[in-house]
């Protein structure tokens, strides 16, 4: 098997580095100065315990590839920019080879399975940034990370028991799941804070308006009939393995979500993360204001180039309480 990381970010960069690492053939499909810097140097993976260099074949896009049949292809790109390369792929000739999606929210499984049968949803728990261009900040020691993988919409087959021994070898922790989208949905509920954090900043205190965006998601899950397992604090196997600690030289992690409103790119995952409840609460009938409303304001940072923190807890809780989500001071 030879897998193909496409979106050597973060996330797919910890996952490229380490499998190369541990003797694996990888192939990454990147873009601008993490694609130069990769192609010139390889990738400088930083952990609490120590940095090493992965050197592993990158490109620009799937049609330089020449896809076999045993490949194995992890989407590790944001969602909003999943669609593009889902199709990116499908022009590159690739068929039945086993798809990945290793990303937060739900939508990606269903974007992909649209285009292609063998489609896999995989749950991360990895607190990962890009440091530098072609250099990657991997947070959690003793492991990577923790994965859930399994089949979509259901079950699991020999693909994801084959990925799940080659994370394993590189130091990921990988458990293969009949039900993924369970988890996955529970890790929704979890990432619905990433905005918080983005608009209002590290140091915020906004846990009262976490509370606000969960029962909003947990009413509207309920509603649609939709099951989720709880893989934040209560998954025992968080505190043996993945355990946050800091990188000498590098700065405090913030979420995938204030990395990005950090770089400036313009675009923002929160329209597939708390607008994944907004969708819910339009199809079920289910109020879910204070969601609606980080959305739209996600939206707006990510047009208007505001830099993480740029919203205070003040100004939200004001337009919250306008809205009818909070009760008015
Ligand atoms: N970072 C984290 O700690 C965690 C992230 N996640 C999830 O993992 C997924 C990936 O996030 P993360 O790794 O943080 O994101 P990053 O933005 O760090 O990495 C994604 C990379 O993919 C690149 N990319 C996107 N589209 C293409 C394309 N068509 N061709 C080539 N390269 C492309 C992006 O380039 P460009 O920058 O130019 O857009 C970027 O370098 C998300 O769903 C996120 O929510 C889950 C758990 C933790
Ligand atoms: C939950 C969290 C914040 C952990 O890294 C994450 O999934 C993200 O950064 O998107």
């Amino acid at each position: 098997m030879r897998i193909i990381v496409y979106g050597a970010g973060a996330i797919g960069g910890t996952v490229a580095a380490a499998l190369t690492l541990s003797g694996q053939e990888v192939v990454g499909i990147a873009r601008g100065a993490q694609l130069k810097a990769i192609q010139d140097d390889g990738l400088l993976l930083r952990t609490p315990e120590k940095t090493e260099r992965a050197k592993f074949s990158c490109v620009s896009d799937p049609t330089e590839i020449d896809f076999r049949p045993d490949d194995a292809i992890l989407l590790t790109m944001k969602t909003q920019d999943t669609l593009a390369a889902l199709e990116r792929l499908r022009v590159a000739g690739v068929t039945g080879q086993p798809l990945f999606c290793v990303q937060n929210g739900v939508t990606n499984e269903r974007l992909a399975l649209r285009l292609f049968p063998e489609v896999h949803g995989v749950t991360v728990i990895m607190p990962a940034a890009i440091s530098a261009p072609g250099e990657i900040a991997a947070h959690s020691v003793p492991r990577h990370g923790i994965f859930d993988i399994g089949r979509y919409p259901g079950g699991s087959n020999a693909h994801d028991a084959k990925l799940a021994e080659a994370l394993e070898a590189a130091n990921i922790a990988a458990f293969v799941s009949q039900d993924v989208m369970q988890s996955k949905y529970g890790k929704l509920i979890l990432n619905l804070s990433n905005i918080l954090q983005a608009a209002l900043g590290l140091d915020a205190d906004y846990k009262h308006l976490e509370a606000l965006l969960r029962a909003e998601a947990e009413a509207a899950y309920r509603a649609a009939g939709i099951p989720w397992l709880d893989v934040g604090a209560a998954d025992a196997r968080r505190a043996q393995l993945v355990k946050q600690q800091p990188i000498a030289g590098i700065d405090r992690l913030g979420s995938s979500t204030t990395q990005s409103l950090a770089r400036g790119g313009g675009s923002i995952e929160t329209d597939y993360l708390n607008g994944e409840i907004v969708l819910l609460g339009r199809l079920h009938g289910v109020p879910v204001p204070a969601n609606t409303y980080f959305t739209e304001l996600g939206a707006r940072m990510a047009r208007e180039g505001l830099k993480p923190g740029a919203v205070s807890v003040a100004e939200a809780e004001a337009q919250l309480s306008a809205l009818g989500a909070l009760p008015t001071r």
